[in-house]
């Protein structure tokens, strides 16, 4: 191990990280609090202010990734289509396998130039988590409680209110509604099989009206849906704690650009439609289990300055109160922040995840 991997595994590296982290965001959200009476008078100015201060929160989960763990992010994508991300609205649709296939996304938001502004549909549950989702209800973000009677109607509301969003953004849809596992899996392959869809090796079967309803909300606004399927050489299972422990992890996402015409209105046309984009899916997983790459040629955008410049920043700014590291106060409150960070960072971990997807469904069958 060298000497910079062995700094990198240190504890006292992590509390300095964590300290940063959570004594920055909580500055940030104040400031996004402040923001709030300007929403009365401009609220496009409002949401170009909130949009550059959630980019100084996100960006130092995507430096952590690409500075301080080195880990390497590539797009497999279509030449003809590469100028248009970061230039016109986009829905993206991800598998979700993996701990920070979130942060994969991040970290392309930000090469594109789209990280402050992006969007997700998240479980109602991330907004309570503090920093992040207090930032997200600055940002717009479109929460759902995964009951379909109480979202369509706060969704579609949501969806709409993003209709005059001032910069690009992708909209995030991880359409299995929840993170891979084999007992989720089994249950869903039941569902498959109920409705005589083909079996997925690799995916969960999609849930179709969120991606539905999305794709009708944004017609006119978003231009294309990206199918993006991301997945990790060597079969490496990537977690936040890696990261932070400075592992190098390898991420492949192969990204298809479909414009939002060729997508169905018609709800049922819809549902077939992304039942017929996830068999694909499940098809390009296959190709990379057996040759290690996806198909298509690569171009991968370099990573930015402006992520680690931020960084650097905050630490900077906040450190400097701690030149006496031994002063009591300040590793209280480092060990204190540290200890919310592990909080957080258990809301990514699969095995702390939701049940939602794990309990058998009366089948139906004809
Ligand atoms: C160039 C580079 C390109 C790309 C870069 C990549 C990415 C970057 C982009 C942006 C980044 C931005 C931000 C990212 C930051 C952070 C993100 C972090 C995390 C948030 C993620 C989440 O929280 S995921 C969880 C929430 N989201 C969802 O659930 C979305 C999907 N779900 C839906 O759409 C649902 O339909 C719903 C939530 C709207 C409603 O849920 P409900 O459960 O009520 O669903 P349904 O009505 O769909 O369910 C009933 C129907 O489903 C059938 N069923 C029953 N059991 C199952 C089962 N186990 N599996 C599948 N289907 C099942 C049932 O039979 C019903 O069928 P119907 O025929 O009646 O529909
Ligand atoms: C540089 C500082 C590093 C500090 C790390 C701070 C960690 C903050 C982490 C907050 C991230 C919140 C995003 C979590 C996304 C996620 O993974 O959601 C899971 C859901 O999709 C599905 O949930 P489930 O049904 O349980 O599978």
């Amino acid at each position: 191990m060298g000497v910079l991997q062995l700094l990198k595994s240190q504890f006292l590296c992590h509390l300095i990280i964590c300290y940063v982290f959570v004594v920055s965001g909580l500055i940030i959200n104040l400031l996004q609090l402040c923001t709030l009476p300007l929403w009365l008078v401009s609220k496009q100015l409002a949401r170009r202010i909130n949009i550059r201060l959630a980019y100084c929160v996100s960006s130092q989960m995507v430096a952590a990734l690409e500075w301080w763990s080195g880990t390497e992010c590539t797009l497999y994508t279509d030449p003809k289509s590469y100028p248009l991300y970061g230039n016109e609205n986009a829905i993206v649709v991800l598998n979700h396998s993996f701990e920070i296939d979130f942060l994969c996304g991040w970290t392309f938001c930000d090469r594109f130039g789209v990280l402050g502004s992006s969007k997700v549909l998240a479980k109602k549950e991330l907004a309570y988590v503090p920093i992040i989702g207090w930032m997200w209800y600055f940002l717009e973000i479109v929460f759902c409680k995964r009951k379909w009677e109480e979202d369509r109607r706060t969704v579609a509301q949501s969806l709409q209110n993003l209709r005059d969003y001032p910069e690009n953004y992708w909209f995030l849809l991880y359409c299995e509604g929840t993170r891979f596992t084999p007992k989720k899996h089994q249950v869903s392959m039941q569902v498959a099989e109920s409705k005589g869809l083909p079996k997925l090796k690799y995916h969960l079967l999609p849930r179709t009206k969120g991606f539905w309803v999305t794709v009708q909300n944004l017609r006119g606004t978003a231009a294309a849906v990206y199918d993006s399927t991301l997945n990790f050489r060597n079969n490496e299972s990537p977690t936040l704690l890696g990261i932070l422990n400075g592992k190098k992890y390898h991420a492949d996402l192969y990204v298809r650009r479909i414009p939002l015409e060729m997508i169905p209105e018609d709800e049922a046309e819809c549902a077939a439609w992304l039942h017929k984009l996830y068999q694909e899916k499940d098809s390009f997983q296959e190709h990379y289990t057996q040759t290690g790459c996806f198909p298509g040629p690569t171009v991968s955008p370099p990573r930015r300055p402006w992520s680690l410049i931020n960084w650097l920043f905050w630490c900077c700014l906040l450190l400097y109160p701690l030149d006496n590291i031994l002063n009591v106060l300040s590793l209280t409150l480092s060990f204190t922040a540290s200890l919310g960070v592990r909080w957080m960072i258990g809301q990514t971990e699969i095995d702390k995840g939701s049940s939602y997807g794990n309990k058998e469904v009366p089948l139906n069958r004809n």
